[in-house]
């Protein structure tokens, strides 16, 4: 089996089934799809449940929800949970994120301008410069900020109080993120990638949206091939529905989507070029491996950051790679997905 050409640049490779987001189009297409309250977020049940919990208690008190941590790989419903978090505790939502936090006034007006159990919602935010953060740690614990007015010997500090307020924070990276901020965060939320099963029924809701016809089975074959990601899945229903339109009367049966779907080259197994091309680089390159994520990152010419943070996350979790102390490990079963013979097990004695 051929290997992914060296020369593909990272941009074309981004296809159809990259998780992280195109365009602005995109964006505005993702806000319509997007469910508002937890009733129409499908999946994720245990953070569900645990954030009915908390949000019917906070009401019940009346008091702001404990701060929230959302974290996990893109296009898994972070934003989306965040909208609803503000929607269910009935309060505004002010958004933003880390980089464009570039000051400490920046933060210092956001916060001031928030009203009684508003949601800040603070995306990416394990890219907050230092400073920043230290102006969210008195906020987070006390609801005060101290700020500093004048120069010089003439510099004094003072308290500002805030309004109770719940912060939002989503991340791609936890392990970014310094001790402090972590600490400060009553509920730390992981988002998993969705069973088939989850994301045919987001397919089917969005079909609906969409106004167009679907049949379960067709649901579950987008599904399928949808990288567990809610976001590609809404992007292939999409696809497929204009080849619906030209050639099946609009209709999404099983062998439509599979045909459309072939058409645009996304794997039955829901793999996309990239995850193939890092597969097949471990395979080929570094006999199966171990290899470190900055080797491998040169071999494919993507940055270490790209393959830990998109690409290795839904591999792992497929079981097509390892990660060990040496390196990442293709696992047999990557082998057998390109038809291959897997190694002996003793090269590998640590996997066994
Ligand atoms: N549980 C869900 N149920 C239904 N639709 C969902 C769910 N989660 C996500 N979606 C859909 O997937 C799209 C992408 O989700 P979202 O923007 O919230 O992901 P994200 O985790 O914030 O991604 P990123 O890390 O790139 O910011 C949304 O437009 C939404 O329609
Ligand atoms: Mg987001």
């Amino acid at each position: 089996m051929p290997i992914v050409p060296d020369n593909l640049s990272s941009q074309s490779s981004r296809g159809i089934i990259s998780p992280e987001r195109h365009n602005t189009k995109e964006e505005s297409i993702e806000r319509a799809l997007r469910p508002k309250y937890l009733k129409d977020y499908t999946g994720q049940d245990k953070v569900c449940e645990q954030l009915t919990i908390f949000i019917a208690a906070a009401q019940k008190r009346q008091e702001p929800l404990d701060h929230v941590l959302l974290f996990g790989p893109p296009g898994l419903g972070k934003t989306t949970l965040a909208h609803i978090i503000a929607n269910e505790m009935g309060s505004q939502m002010r958004q933003t994120s880390g980089p464009v936090l570039e000051k400490p006034g920046d933060l210092v007006s956001l916060l001031t301008n928030l009203q009684t159990n508003d949601v800040l919602f603070i995306d990416e935010i394990h890219r907050l410069s230092p400073v920043v953060e230290e102006i969210l740690y008195p906020a987070l614990e006390d609801f005060q900020i101290d700020i500093m007015i004048g120069d010089g010997p003439a510099a004094r500090s003072i308290k500002i109080d805030l309004q109770p307020f719940t912060l939002v924070g989503a991340t791609t990276r936890a392990g970014m993120l310094t001790n402090p901020l972590r600490d400060r965060f009553g509920i730390i939320s992981r988002l998993e990638f969705y069973s088939t099963e989850h994301l045919a029924k987001i397919v089917t809701r969005s079909a609906g949206l969409l106004h167009c016809e679907i049949t379960p089975e067709g649901a579950t074959e987008i599904a399928r091939r949808s990288r567990g990601t809610p976001r590609i899945a809404n992007r292939l229903l999409r696809r497929v529905r204009d080849y619906a339109e030209v050639k099946n009367n609009g209709i999404i049966s099983d062998t439509c989507a599979a045909d459309a779907l072939s058409m645009l080259e996304v794997d039955p197994h829901g793999l996309d070029l990239m995850d193939r091309k890092l597969l097949e680089t471990i395979i080929h390159k570094f006999d199966g491996g171990p290899v470190g994520v900055d080797n491998l990152a040169a071999a494919i010419g993507e940055e270490s950051d790209t393959i830990e943070e998109v690409i290795e996350p839904y591999l792992i979790q497929r079981g097509l790679i390892q990660r060990t102390p040496r390196g990442r490990i293709a696992t047999q079963s990557a082998w057998l997905h390109f038809e291959l013979i897997p190694p002996k097990k003793d090269i590998h004695p640590e996997l066994f």
